[in-house]
């Protein structure tokens, strides 16, 4: 199978500081990959790496190839705002914007020029029947996106990606701010998703990456050490590093 997105020889450094060190790593469509590793290994620096999140941070210098489709991510041809809606981001704080629910999703529908009321109500109704919060808030669209709860927070923050319909969805740790009742929600929610969208999430629960992931990749000091099936990975590591990582031996 031709990956969806392809990196290779990703190199990040902030300033003089190269905080990624050669990274290969392809991603399959519809498919959940985990990125696992000890706090400041470069997980979240590779994830923002794939929708230039990074540009945003100033003195950092990225170089190594990313394919995505044909597409190649960082050519300077490259359009930010159609790049980001077709590989959106999920936050470790849920991140509404200060409106209505209707408002937040259909946000990205009026930006593109969509105003009919019938379109943009049904996207709303199916971006949050995807992201299993329809039935919880489908009499309260109309409410501040701040009144909901945290768990139902993230999921309108998925629902506003997934009415824009994007390819990938890439997940910063999107539950450590949740309780475990929301974050399983979160969980569930994914695996339903992973039928229409590619997901890579980072996480620093291995449980939570051994329930959701079909593939794990582990980090170490910005460098991968290996990326397998996440039954593989866990059960059978090919590198003693990893081993010692999943035991609990640092991290
Ligand atoms: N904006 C920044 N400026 C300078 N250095 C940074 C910046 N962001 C991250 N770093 C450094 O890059 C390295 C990788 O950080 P990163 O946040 O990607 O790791 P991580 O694995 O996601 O960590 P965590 O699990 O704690 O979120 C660390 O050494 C970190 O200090």
């Amino acid at each position: 199978m031709t990956p969806i997105l392809a990196t290779q020889n990703v190199r990040l450094s902030y300033g003089e500081k190269e905080a990624l060190h050669g990274i290969d790593l392809n991603f399959d469509e519809h498919s959940i990959t985990a990125l696992i590793g000890p706090s400041g290994c470069g997980k979240s620096t590779y994830l923002r790496c794939l929708n230039r999140m990074n540009d945003l941070i100033a003195d950092t210098t990225v170089t190594g190839s990313f394919q995505f489709h044909e597409q190649d991510i960082y050519a300077p041809t490259t359009n930010l705002v159609e790049l980001r809606k077709q590989i959106g981001m999920v936050f470790q704080q849920p991140n509404p914007f200060p409106f209505s629910l209707y408002e937040n999703v259909t946000y990205g529908l009026k930006l593109a020029g969509h105003n009919d009321k019938r379109f943009l109500d049904e996207q709303v109704e199916r971006a949050l029947r995807q992201a299993a919060i329809w039935e919880e808030v489908k009499d309260d669209l109309h409410k501040n996106a701040f009144l909901f709860s945290g768990g139902q927070q993230q999921r309108i923050c998925i629902a506003r990606l997934l009415a824009v319909q994007p390819d990938i969805i890439l997940l910063d740790e999107p539950t450590s701010a949740l309780d475990p009742i929301s974050s399983a929600q979160i969980e569930e929610t994914l695996l339903t998703l992973k039928n229409d969208y590619t997901i890579i999430i980072v996480t620093h629960n291995l449980q939570q990456a051994s329930r959701v992931a079909d593939r794990t990749a582990f980090m170490l000091n910005g460098d991968l050490v290996e990326v397998d099936s996440t039954s593989q990975l866990f059960t059978q590591p090919a590198h003693q590093q990893t081993s010692d990582y999943l035991n609990g031996k640092f991290g």
